[in-house]
């Protein structure tokens, strides 16, 4: 198996993570997981209302989504995670050591313009600002890559199983 390990899909709300996700589990042959479905409906009630999550309202939903991604360990899966910073992401690791990222990037236009043509889902388009300002890219010594969202799902989800099982360096 290519990727014996959690892949976490990661970026702002809007970039696709759920689209994608549920495709590049699809390819890898494992099973795929919403980390929406991981929030306290406390959580949801403030994303609802306009109220931007903080670390305190994060962390058990981290822990919940770090759980799933341990148990996945050597034997794959995907899950939707914005993991906006890297505190998120270390969070993660603490809990499974082996997870890799797949950060869903792109023109910001773009992902704005996705989110305010989607139709009922809890995050408001409003909360956008708020995304990309706690948003870390990844760092170098972070296991994942960065995949751009301009063109269809699949197509994305085709480029991103390539990156994630390029020859090794
Ligand atoms: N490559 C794409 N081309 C066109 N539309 C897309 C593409 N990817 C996603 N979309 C659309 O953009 C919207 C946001 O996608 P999606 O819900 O998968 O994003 P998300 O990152 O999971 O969002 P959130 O973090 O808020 O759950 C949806 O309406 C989806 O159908
Ligand atoms: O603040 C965050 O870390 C994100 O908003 C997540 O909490 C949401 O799950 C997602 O991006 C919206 O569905």
């Amino acid at each position: 198996m290519d990727t014996p390990h959690a892949v976490v899909v990661m970026g702002v709300s809007g970039t696709g993570k759920t689209t994608v996700g549920v495709l590049l589990a699809e390819a890898l042959g494992v099973p795929y997981a919403d980390g929406d479905d991981f929030h306290s409906a406390h959580a949801i009630a403030r994303m609802s209302a306009g109220v931007p999550l903080d670390d305190a309202d994060r962390e058990p939903w981290l822990d919940a989504v770090g759980r799933w991604a341990h148990g996945r360990s050597g034997r794959g899966g995907v899950i939707s995670c914005s993991a906006l910073r890297r505190a998120h992401r270390d969070r993660l690791r603490a809990a499974a050591p082996d997870v890799e990222f797949l950060h869903l990037t792109g023109d910001r236009a773009l992902i704005e313009r996705r989110t305010a043509e989607r139709e009922g889902h809890f995050m408001p388009a409003a909360l956008l600002d708020s995304q990309f300002a706690a948003l870390e890219p990844l760092e170098g010594d972070e296991a994942g890559v960065a995949v751009d969202v301009s063109g269809s799902p699949r197509e994305i989800a085709e480029r991103a199983v390539a990156a994630l099982r390029r020859p090794e360096d």
